[in-house]
């Protein structure tokens, strides 16, 4: 089996209530170009998927990330790829979409609402209620 590995992104919200989540659309392949996943990828043999996240965010962000506790969820891509989600947090840089068409910063109600119109990656939408009560939370502390 092989995994790919996903970055829940978050920071505090500036308004100050609840948080907000780092979203990125794809830019290839062509079944997916448009729509907004969370960056990562794949591991590399003799990584494990924090190794990869802080990899594959520095490539694809230019940011240096602090990786966290997994999410609950992890989503079957095929018979042999799943597709597994950390939280992490920018330690240094600012993300720039460097293989990405663009990046955004969402809100919970935003992330809802691009949920609901079908502008995710279809594989994303299984982390939505466990992104949502976190953003959703008043102190925006550590993930549990
Ligand atoms: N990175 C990432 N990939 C996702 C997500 N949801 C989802 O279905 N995928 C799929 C798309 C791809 O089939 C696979 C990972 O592709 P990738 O293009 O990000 O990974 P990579 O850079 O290591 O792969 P590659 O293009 O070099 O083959 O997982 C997601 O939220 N983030």
């Amino acid at each position: 089996m092989r995994f790919v590995v996903a970055g829940a992104v978050i920071r505090p919200a500036p308004s100050g209530a609840g948080a907000e989540l780092l979203l990125a659309q794809r830019s290839y392949p062509a079944d997916v170009a448009g729509l907004w996943e969370l960056p990562g990828g794949k591991l590399a043999p003799g990584e494990t998927a924090e190794q990869a996240l802080v990899r594959e965010l520095a490539e694809e962000l230019a940011v240096t990330v602090a990786v966290g506790a997994a999410l609950s969820e992890q989503v079957p891509l095929r018979a042999d790829l799943t597709l597994v989600a950390h939280w992490a947090r920018v330690l240094d840089g600012v993300p720039r979409a460097v293989e990405h068409h663009g990046l955004t910063w969402v809100d919970a109600d935003r992330l809802a609402a691009m949920a609901e119109s079908g502008v995710l990656v279809p594989a994303d939408t299984a982390w939505v209620p466990e992104l949502l009560t976190y953003l959703r939370r008043q102190d925006s502390g550590e993930p549990s």
